[in-house]
């Protein structure tokens, strides 16, 4: 046993809060374990896509209100767009009556009274629905709570109320143990919450952190706090964030309305919503945010804090309201048609319309090549279209999309790490583990979808023998945007280089140069190329055996291929190669792990 600064009497530490927001926790937490692996499984990347973004388009809110007897709607929200990902710490701010708190219980799911939402909200690509409810907290700007109970009590009976029944005693208290601890409660475990104006009960800022703590209970992957920092002093307002802001790094999309963040306070969040009169006035970094206004014709001055000036530019001063007013439209307008509104809507789009991209892509390509035949000269050309687009779909999407898989949590490994709690190779291999199911999954899919529509080879050995070049060119090529993510610093650095190497892979597919034709001093290029491997060895075994392709064109110059070995023959293809093309998929992809391994171990050392 242990003890805590506050001298408490500690259970060991349980792992699963430890390493909550991350893949490593433990499943013990029912429902929203089970809700929130279903909304990490819906995309393209799910096993690698980790936490929730939250994308919402369009989102109007209508209140209705009485007037004279009469019936009117009235729109609090108007028509706002937007997005937060997974791992942020957003501060949503703006002037009382904004629509701050509207606006966060319409992305939370819950909006009541009478109100009526228009305009789409989607987490990890999926509508919102009841469901947010497990996969969600809502942490609410007044506390309620029976005042007749202590903490530990009320903390107690919470934890058998939300968590998954299966849970132990033991489990539950460790839990409480952390929560509290971590939100420096466990001196107040028998301290009664009490009622405002009684003595010898919690202040008001333990009552925020108690609300808190009961939020953390379900470990969910997003939380809504609405003010959790308002009535508490600089010190808890700033522990309370602190953590957030740590949670928020494990992998948690926090979101939180703040009214007055201190400089200090304002630092730590890593992205801003601005509102006001029910629009965004801004969405970004605290940075931007400043350029932003200044581009607006808005300065900061430089002793100002920028939150209190961003607030004071966007509130309704007294006796110059149409000035306000006016001012208000003017930024929100500006902002609609800056460059940091098109960064929010690229992430808005790739929400709205990536999320199916594997199966609209394959049914879009498969349609293209519906009734391909095989025995003509146009189905010659129509085959190795299909081949080529199957070999590229399978590498560049998975390989880009990978880039920022490691550089992302890197700053959680480094701290776990440093901890001691795992080594850098168990680190590297379970998150490549974690990535695996995902990395088959979606080529066998994309493969079923083009395979079927497009009326390739409809034996049993074609289909099995495509599928596993599918299932190798994927993982050849998330293996090398693998390792280009951990050979270098940064994102950008990355692509900066891959994309180059890009064109190397591409030429040497086969399809764009007769490989037989490549300059000596380029040949060797080849052999890093799983493009080529994967066209190859899906080309054999398409072409395998079509003996009586028909020769129906009238241009004498054109070459009529009537045999399987013909075509392969016009790519410098070989049926021998089958196995050496398999192999060296699966050799490619070993030697890329190995590398970014390598790669890892060394910017660890190199710290
Ligand atoms: N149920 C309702 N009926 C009528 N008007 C409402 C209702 N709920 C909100 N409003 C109005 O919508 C606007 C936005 O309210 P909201 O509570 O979202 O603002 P806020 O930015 O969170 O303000 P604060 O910082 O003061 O909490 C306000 O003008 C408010 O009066």
């Amino acid at each position: 046993m242990a003890s805590d600064e506050e001298g408490t009497q500690l259970s060991p530490l349980n792992t699963s809060w430890r390493n909550f927001g991350t893949n490593e926790s433990s499943g013990i937490f029912g429902e929203s374990d089970q809700f929130t692996r279903k909304i990490r499984t819906y995309s393209q990347w799910s096993p690698m896509e980790e936490g929730v973004t939250l994308a919402w388009n369009d989102v109007s809110v209508y209140i209705q209100t009485k007037k004279n007897g009469k019936t009117t709607c009235k729109r609090i929200i108007n028509g706002v767009t937007g997005a937060v990902k997974a791992g942020s710490l957003v501060a949503l701010m703006g002037a009382s009556g904004a629509g701050k708190s509207t606006l966060m219980s319409t992305l939370a799911h819950r909006i009541t009274g009478g109100a009526f939402v228009e305009g789409d909200v989607l987490i990890n690509g999926r509508p919102i629905g009841n469901y947010m409810k497990y996969i969600s907290g809502f942490m609410h700007q007044e506390d309620i709570f029976i005042g007749s109970l202590t903490v530990s009590e009320h903390m107690n009976i919470m934890a058998r109320l939300k968590l998954d029944r299966k849970t132990t005693q033991q489990e539950r208290n460790s839990k409480i143990h952390e929560i509290l601890k971590s939100l420096g409660l466990t001196k107040c475990l028998n301290t009664r919450i009490g009622i405002n104006g009684e003595s010898k009960v919690l202040s008001g800022g333990e009552k925020k952190r108690l609300a808190f703590a009961t939020e953390l209970l379900t470990d969910p992957p997003i939380l809504f706090c609405d003010e959790p920092t308002t009535g508490l002093d600089s010190y808890s307002a700033q522990k309370i964030v602190t953590m957030m802001n740590t949670m928020a790094s494990s992998g948690k999309t926090i979101l939180c309305t703040i009214h007055q963040p201190s400089s200090d306070i304002f630092a730590m969040f890593s992205q801003l919503i601005l509102m006001a009169d029910g629009r965004i006035a801004f969405i970004g970094s605290a940075a931007s945010a400043l350029d932003f206004f200044q581009k607006a014709g808005y300065r900061c001055p430089t002793s100002y804090n920028p939150a209190d000036f961003f607030i004071k530019t966007l509130a309704t001063t007294p006796g110059f309201e149409e000035n306000s007013k006016q001012c208000i439209k003017r930024i929100c307008d500006y902002f609609a048609v800056s460059d940091y509104n098109k960064e929010v809507n690229v992430v808005v789009q790739y929400e709205f319309h990536m999320g199916r991209a594997v199966e609209v892509i394959g049914i879009m390509i498969g349609l293209c090549y519906l009734g391909t035949d095989f025995t003509t000269q146009v189905g010659i050309q129509n085959v190795e279209g299909i081949i080529f687009l199957l070999v590229s779909e399978n590498t560049f999407t998975p390989m880009y999309s990978i880039l920022d898989e490691f550089p992302q949590k890197y700053p959680l490994f480094l701290r776990e790490y440093n901890s001691g709690l795992y080594s850098s190779f168990l680190y590297f291999l379970s998150r490549i583990m974690a990535m695996l199911p995902g990395l088959i999954i979606e080529p066998i899919l994309f493969v079923i979808i083009v395979y079927w529509l497009s009326g390739l080879r409809a034996t049993t050995y074609a289909f099995l023998m495509t599928t596993l070049a599918g299932i190798l060119t994927l993982n050849s090529a998330a293996a090398c945007g693998i390792f280009f993510s951990n050979a270098f610093d940064s994102v950008p650095a990355a692509m900066a280089y891959l994309v180059p190497f890009d064109y190397v892979l591409m030429l040497t597919s086969g399809v764009f140069v007769k490989l037989s034709t490549l300059p000596r001093v380029f040949s060797w290029t080849k052999y890093l190329s799983w493009l080529m491997y994967s066209t190859e060895s899906i080309s054999t075994v398409q072409w395998n055996g079509i003996k009586n392709i028909t020769c129906d064109i009238s241009d004498q110059e054109i070459p009529c291929l009537t045999a399987d070995t013909q075509v392969l023959e016009k790519y410098s293809f070989s049926e021998d190669n089958l196995s050496r093309d398999l192999w060296s998929m699966l050799f490619l992809c070993i030697i890329f792990h190995c590398l970014s391994f390598i790669c890892l171990w060394l910017k660890i050392r190199k710290r």
